[in-house]
């Protein structure tokens, strides 16, 4: 079954479409690089997947996740709660509380599955603050459960928001540019963290990245967008770098120097050097 299946989206904010008819599919348990460079409509496409952006009204505009729709002809579905209970995102900014602990920001992912009452910090089970340290254990980061979050280098926070989707119990991640702003050995451990989960818990990722390395290297299959459309669609190998000029927009570039987004959002998410 498909995990993810897109049909015909397009989305204008002011003026010309940003989404031009998008149509695509991801099956569940793959981990698939969603690239392009700056303003192809990356984050615009992710932010559809999970309803947070309606897509103009389209007949055939739909987007459905884990068999469920999510949006139809741009309506939301009466139901999307629910699945998006079942996806988990991660942002370039982790968007952890700084003051709280390691742990709770964990648990917080068990927001939304818990009732309202006991929502608060303090009022989680035992089983739920065990399986808060199981996800921190799969990050790697079990020993820092008691730190506060702000204590911890942006790598292990970016690694904490990804326990936090475990906790949640997404069966879907949306992370959109994870590693941005991280140093490559940072990059490489989140990356490898992704990886893990999608092989080992069989959850589908979805990444976009700057860096076609990191795809190369994590990722079977890329979907690249072009102003707004599906330019590449396929397996990774099949990445040459006739493809990715002509994606960039750059003159043919060689392995040695791999392609640099044209507007990064934070100079050190820059990756110089192939990973
Ligand atoms: N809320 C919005 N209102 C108006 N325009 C928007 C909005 N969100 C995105 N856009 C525009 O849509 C286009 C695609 O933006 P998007 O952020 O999806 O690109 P991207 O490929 O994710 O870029 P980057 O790699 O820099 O994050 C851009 O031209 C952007 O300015």
């Amino acid at each position: 079954m498909s995990a993810i299946k897109v049909n015909a989206l397009q989305k204008s904010f002011t003026g010309a479409p940003v989404l031009k008819g998008i149509s695509v599919e991801v099956e569940q348990g793959e981990m698939l690089a969603l690239i392009g460079s700056s303003g192809s409509g990356k984050s615009t496409l992710m932010r559809h997947l999970s309803g947070l952006t309606l897509a103009d009204r389209g007949p055939a505009s739909l987007v459905e996740v884990l068999g469920r729709k999510v949006q139809q002809h741009g309506r939301a579905a009466s139901d999307i709660r629910r699945t998006r209970a079942r996806i988990g995102h991660v942002f370039q900014q982790f968007n952890l509380i700084n003051r709280l602990s390691v742990q709770t920001n964990v648990l917080i992912g068990a927001l939304g599955r818990v009732p309202v009452w006991r929502s608060l910090p303090g009022w989680f089970t035992d089983a739920e603050r065990r399986l808060a340290l199981e996800a921190l254990e799969l990050v790697g980061l079990r020993e820092h459960a008691m730190k506060r979050a702000s204590t911890l280098s942006g790598g292990q926070q970016q690694r904490v928001a990804i326990a936090r989707a475990l906790m949640q119990q997404a069966e879907v991640i949306l992370a959109d540019e994870p590693i941005a702003s991280l140093d490559p050995e940072s990059s490489r451990l989140v990356m490898e963290t992704l990886q893990r989960i999608n092989r080992e818990r069989g959850i589908t990722v979805i990444v976009t990245l700057h860096q076609v390395d990191y795809a190369r290297q994590y990722c079977r299959r890329a979907i690249a967008l072009r102003d707004g459309e599906v330019f590449f669609n396929g397996p990774i190998s099949a990445l040459d770098d006739t493809t990715l000029a002509t994606l960039y927009g750059t003159a043919h570039e060689t392995a040695e120097r791999p392609l640099i987004p044209s507007r990064p959002r934070q100079a050190s998410g820059l990756e110089l050097n192939p990973v």
